[in-house]
This record gives C-alpha cells, sequence and structure tokens, in this order.
C-alpha cells in the first residue's frame, strides 16, 4: 500500500488538532509538508514549550482559537494523553460543529468515553497511528464510529495518510489490538536493536560496533521488506543455508519458548493495558 497525492491535501474545512506532543505533532508535520493550508489549522495545547510555540507560530499555524475564530472544522483531533481526555474533551465539545469527524487517537480511550465528553451524536473515529508518522512513514489502524459518513471518513483518512498507510478495522474493539502490534510495535523494534546489540556485547564487539551492526540490519531488513514482494516468512528463509548459522539461531528463536510466546505475551499486555486505560 503506497500513498499518492494528487495535490495538497484538503479536508474541505479547517482543522482543530488538541496536544501537539510526539504524535499530534507528527501529525500535525505531515499535514503541513502535504501542503494543508497552515491558516486553516488550529492547534490547543495550553503547555506547549516557548520555541515550539514560536515554530508553529513561524509556519502559520493558528493557536489557542477562540469562540468565533474557528467555527464548524472539518476535523478535530484529539491526541493528548488518555488520562487527560476529561480534560481535553471540552474544547472539541466547545469547537466541534454539524460537519465535524472527531478523530481521537487516545490508546483505550473509546466512544463511549469520548462521546460523553462531546455529545451523544459525535460523529467519531477511533484511530491508531505509531511513531514513523515522524519520517511520514508511519501505519494507522482506525474504527469509523456510528455518523462517520463518506464524507467524514475520507475527510479523517486524508489526514491520517499524511503520515503513512491507513487500514480500516471493522469493530471498535479491534483497535486495542491494533494498539499492541503497531501502535506500540516501534518499541519492540527498537528493544530488538538494543537487544541484538547487547548479544554482540556479549559475544566480544566494541559496544559502538555492535550498535551499528544491529541497527542497521534492522533498518536494511526493513527496507528489503519494503521494496520485496516477498512474503517475510521467505526473506527469513532466504537467510537460511540449511544446517548454517542462522538455523541455529532460528533453533532458539522459534523453539516453543521462543520468540512466538514471548511475542504473544508482550502483545496480549499491551491490549490488556489499552482495555484497562477504558477505565
Ligand atoms: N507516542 C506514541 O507512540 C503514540 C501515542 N498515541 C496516543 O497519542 C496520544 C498522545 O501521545 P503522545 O503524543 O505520545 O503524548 P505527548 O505527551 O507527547 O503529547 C500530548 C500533548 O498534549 C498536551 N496536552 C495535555 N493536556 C492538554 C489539554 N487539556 N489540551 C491540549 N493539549 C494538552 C501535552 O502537554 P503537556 O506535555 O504539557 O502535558 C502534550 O504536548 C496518547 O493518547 C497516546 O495514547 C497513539 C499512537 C502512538
Ligand atoms: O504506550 C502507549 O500507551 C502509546 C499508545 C501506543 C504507543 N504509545
Amino acid at each position: 500500500m503506497n500513498v499518492h497525492y494528487a495535490g495538497p491535501l484538503e479536508i474541505g474545512g479547517p482543522a482543530l488538532l488538541i496536544g501537539a506532543g510526539k504524535m499530534g505533532g507528527a501529525l500535525l508535520d505531515g499535514w503541513l509538508a502535504r501542503g494543508l493550508e497552515p491558516s486553516r489549522v488550529f492547534v490547543i495545547d495550553p503547555a506547549l514549550p516557548e520555541p515550539a510555540l514560536a515554530k508553529l507560530k513561524e509556519r502559520g499555524v493558528r493557536l489557542a482559537p477562540q469562540p468565533g475564530e474557528l467555527e464548524n472544522p472539518a476535523a478535530i483531533v484529539v491526541a493528548v494523553k488518555p488520562q487527560l481526555a476529561q480534560a481535553a474533551l471540552p474544547a472539541a465539545a466547545k469547537f466541534a460543529g454539524p460537519a465535524t469527524v472527531v478523530v481521537s487517537i487516545m490508546a483505550g480511550t473509546t466512544l463511549s468515553t469520548i462521546r460523553a465528553g462531546l455529545s451523544e451524536d459525535a460523529a467519531i473515529v477511533r484511530a491508531m497511528p505509531n511513531t514513523p508518522a515522524a519520517v511520514g512513514r508511519g501505519v494507522t489502524g482506525a474504527f469509523a464510529g456510528p455518523g462517520v459518513d463518506d464524507r467524514r471518513r475520507a475527510c479523517a483518512e486524508a489526514l491520517l495518510k499524511a503520515v503513512g498507510d491507513v487500514v480500516w478495522v471493522a469493530e471498535e474493539g479491534l483497535i486495542d489490538a491494533v494498539t499492541g502490534v503497531s501502535g506500540s510495535g516501534p518499541a519492540y523494534v527498537f528493544l530488538l536493536v538494543e537487544t541484538m546489540a547487547r548479544a554482540g556485547v556479549a559475544q566480544g564487539l566494541p559496544p559502538d560496533v555492535a550498535l551499528t551492526l544491529a541497527r542497521k540490519t534492522v533498518e536494511g531488513a526493513g527496507e528489503l521488506m519494503r521494496r520485496s514482494s516477498e512474503p517475510p516468512e521467505i526473506l527469513r528463509k532466504n537467510v537460511t543455508s540449511p544446517n548454517g548459522t542462522t538455523a541455529a539461531a532460528l533453533d532458539v528463536l522459534m523453539a516453543t519458548d521462543g520468540l512466538d510466546p514471548l511475542m504473544g505475551r508482550a502483545i496480549a499486555a499491551a491490549v490488556k493495558r489499552a482495555k484497562e486505560l477504558a477505565g
């Protein structure tokens, strides 16, 4: 799946971002990079540090809108921590209009919680992006709640596609599984690099050499997978000579107590935590 753009990003009305931290900021960067008109982008984030505020002003983004200044936005993206949803949703409620789609990227926070903070008939998309969005290479899983018509869905999708691919899921509960696999997933990959580097040091490599080898291996394998039409299983088999070194390592990783059950437990823990965050 590749992202194609025929022209500048246009969503048919202004956009309001509530929370311009790591993920909200990455989304905002993607929108501006894709040509969304900065004067039609509003940001609410009360405690942004001065350099970040200055950068937003310099780019022409509008901060802390007052009622009257922003009416019936096409989209409101809520990107605060789940624990701060109750503090942030009143701002979304204040600005949402009849044409608005509210896109929440808050892990765990359910449609029913968001609706309670907005209105019962609010059109809400729950979305779960990931941090490679910062380089336009994210993947987002999204679920469209009741009242999200084709126009609103297209608007949400356009904003999310500005930072990578979008996959829609058919049930709200699956967003927790998306969170466990791809929302949190980049951290597992970075940990893999750290772990490989530590194992390399244990085998006698200097730490900087081990880290370079581990990091470049994951970067290169990711790029190979991206460019190849082969599934990961074939790419793995391409590395594995019969009775060779890779086979010896995979015997450990693919043992009954190897990576499968470990990753299964890790992702199940992430999904469980997402459900706990729902309250
Ligand atoms: N990081 C990730 O990999 C991913 C995160 N998410 C979700 O994205 C959301 C944000 O996460 P992340 O970007 O990491 O967090 P950050 O803390 O980096 O960003 C949240 C931002 O919202 C600001 N904020 C706090 N309260 C309010 C408020 N009432 N109104 C407006 N802005 C407010 C915060 O300010 P301050 O720092 O001053 O509190 C901060 O700048 C979370 O719900 C998370 O579940 C989803 C996918 C991936
Ligand atoms: O760790 C978290 O809760 C968030 C959601 C997915 C990635 N970061």
